[in-house]
């Protein structure tokens, strides 16, 4: 049951042109609604009851989702009349679905009318990532339901012969970032007054983070060419000043969603994440991560962030010593690398995945372009730094398979950036937890997040609490070994690796693109947890004798082990991060592993894959639904 809040308002609307013009207006009729609030209780329904055609909640089943989330529940009636949609739901609450089902449920009836000189339907995202993920989801929904719609996705770097070829087959949809639009405009591959004809769903999805990642004047010169009529949708996990902009300059009498479990903003983050602290300096910040996971008191898989990419490699490289395998994700690396160690993360290849998100990138990008500027640091101009994507984008939205803890080893830089990183796991159904690493340095901005998280409530009752399962002692048995091993890596280590996975992951892309065309279901090829360094490690830091560490830490060792056995993840996830067992079978019959993957579609049968469907059941969700203007 759900408790839903309408906000509802007066049906004039301006036209979008003269929406800032209009603004007073705009806040008055704000203001009106706020009068209006009503609480009303809603029975949860299913997805049949929500009016969805029939081949959809076929092609949901066989993805193994049986039943609506909150934010399936209250916006996919809303989308099927034909209204303007605000949504604003926790990360990882199925807000991709709840557009996509009634926008293609909506297409279905279209889907006869080949007189369309184009697209019916825009999706854009704010990352090259979340445009691979959506352009996947859409496929397998098409091919699971046997319509036939076309779905293709574009990326602004494409060439524009190869643009031209992928809208030859004239698509009912787009999946792309706001700067391919005018892209596509500028080079004549689609037509602004056929757009103005035919679109009619436009989405929005991270609609919080698309201004910040500098779309502003994109969306505008798309919004320009977009008709009256079209269907509008902002999908977004928090709500932010950027939103009400985007709300303000692409929509017009929209319905607004929010889906909270209570008043407080700790709806923030999924209820089902258990946030967690470890208060540390920061050099020891090497000797925490490595007792949370050479004594495995947290359970895998784990998604590690950090804040630049040379700490990223830090890490690798450290872990490595003590035999914990991870692979990197960052912005320098090229497309089909990042795209594939996504995949690979998700179908359970490797448990461990150091990630540097976008936002601290942007900073990296910024010194980079410093240091090219400063004309009399030639030190700085002989070692050039790689050039970041600007349209990378891992961390938000994109839907990391079965995380089961988010690690901040460096705190994130913002209280969105925490909540993103935090949506790493816990998602749709299923539960999880997070650990933030927290140096003295860092701890104004912890406060911040605590307090935001907190909210109205009690400031005593925090929602991040200290991390229980790990004793000093289990903490200082490591620390002659961790600290030995730190001074090994060094920044010339570090510098070289980082140079040489670069190396290694251009070659790889060059492969993987070609491979994959011939192959597109094989996703075993060129493992990305490979060690960097060529000495195996020691036996000792290899094997942390079990009499060093206290009986407490043990007990939370066990559990969490049990638990992996519960959810019938040991199997999938062998000791030290290596290869699992599943795998290895697999290997052992000569054929390809992972023939279940497809870049461009359907997942197959893939490790983690299946079990996706299989979703625990997290508390009954409250849900505030507002209707406004
Ligand atoms: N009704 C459902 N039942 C079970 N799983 C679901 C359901 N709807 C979506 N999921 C799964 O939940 C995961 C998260 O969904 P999704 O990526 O759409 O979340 P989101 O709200 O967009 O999150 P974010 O804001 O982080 O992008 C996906 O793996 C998706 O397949």
């Amino acid at each position: 049951m759900g408790k839903t809040k309408f906000k509802s308002m007066d049906d004039t609307k301006p036209e979008l042109e003269e929406v800032e013009k209009t603004e007073e207006v705009e806040e008055q009729r704000d203001i009106v609604v706020e009068e209006e609030e009503d609480v009303v209780e809603e029975p949860e329904k299913s997805f049949e009851e929500l009016g969805l055609d029939s081949r959809l909640i076929r092609a949901l089943t066989k993805k193994g989702i049986e039943k609506p989330t909150s934010i399936q529940q209250s916006a996919i009636p809303y989308i099927l009349e034909g209204k303007d949609i605000v949504a604003r739901a926790k990360t990882g609450s199925g807000k991709t679905l709840a557009y996509l089902l009634p926008l293609l449920q909506k297409l279905f009836s279209e889907s006869g009318n080949k007189k369309k000189l184009a697209p019916s339907a825009f999706i854009l995202v704010p990352s090259r990532e979340l445009s691979q993920q959506v352009y996947t989801e859409v496929s397998s929904l098409i091919e699971l339901c046997r319509v036939q719609l076309k779905v293709v996705q574009l990326a602004s770097s494409m060439p524009a012969s190869d643009m031209r070829n992928a809208l030859a087959g004239l698509p009912e949809i787009i999946v792309t970032t706001p700067a391919c639009i005018p892209k596509c405009f500028a080079a004549g591959v689609l037509e602004p007054k056929a757009i103005s004809d035919s679109l009619e769903i436009l989405v929005l999805d991270e609609a919080d983070l698309l201004l910040s990642y500098g779309y502003e004047e994109n969306l505008k010169s798309v919004i320009s060419v977009i008709p009256r009529r079209c269907q509008r949708l902002l999908m977004s996990a928090t709500t932010c000043s950027d939103v009400d902009k985007l709300k303000k300059l692409i929509l017009h009498n929209p319905t607004v969603i929010t889906l909270q479990e209570g008043n407080d903003k700790e709806e923030a983050v999924p209820s089902n994440v258990q946030q967690f602290w470890i208060s540390c300096s920061a050099q020891d910040k090497l000797l925490h991560i490595l007792a949370l996971l050479k004594l495995e008191v947290v359970q895998k898989k784990i998604l590690t962030f950090v804040n630049s990419i040379d700490m990223g490699f830090k890490l690798k490289l450290f872990l490595e010593k003590f035999g914990i395998k991870s692979a990197i994700l960052n912005g320098e690396l090229p497309q089909n690398s990042r795209l594939h160690i996504i995949e690979q993360f998700n179908a359970g290849l490797f448990d461990y995945l150091i990630a540097t998100d976008d936002n601290n990138q942007t900073k990296e990008k910024e010194e980079a372009a410093k240091g090219e500027d400063n004309k009399e640091n030639k030190q700085n101009k002989k070692r050039r730094k790689p050039k970041l994507d600007a349209e990378f984008g891992v961390v938000r939205g994109i839907d990391f398979k079965k995380v089961h803890t988010v690690i901040n080893y460096d705190m994130p830089l913002s209280v969105t950036g925490y909540i993103h990183r935090i949506g790493r796991t816990g998602r749709a159904f299923s539960s999880g937890s997070s650990v933030s690493l927290v140096s003295s340095d860092e701890m104004e901005g912890f406060e911040e997040i605590q307090d935001f998280l907190a909210g109205d409530k009690d400031k005593d009752s925090d929602i991040i609490t200290p991390f229980p399962s790990l004793t000093k002692n289990a903490v200082e048995s490591l620390r002659y070994r961790a600290e030995d091993v730190a001074k090994s890596v060094t920044k010339i280590s570090i510098r070289e690796s980082r140079a040489q996975d670069l190396r290694n992951e251009i070659i790889n892309s060059e492969k993987l693109k070609a491979h994959f065309e011939a192959n597109p279901k094989d996703l075993d090829l060129l493992k990305h947890d490979k060690p960097l360094s060529k000495t195996a490690p020691a036996p000792h830091l290899k094997d942390i004798p079990e009499y060093l560490v206290d009986a407490k830490t043990q007990e939370a060792s066990k559990r969490v082990k049990l638990a992996r056995a519960a959810m019938g993840g040991s199997r999938r996830s062998g000791g030290g991060g290596g290869r699992n067992n599943a795998n290895k079978k697999r290997s052992r019959k000569g054929g390809d592993p992972l023939k279940t993957f497809n870049p461009n579609g359907k997942r197959g049968r893939g490790v983690g894959q299946k079990k996706d469907s299989k979703v625990s059941k997290d508390g009954s969700t409250e849900h505030k639904k507002q209707k406004t203007v």
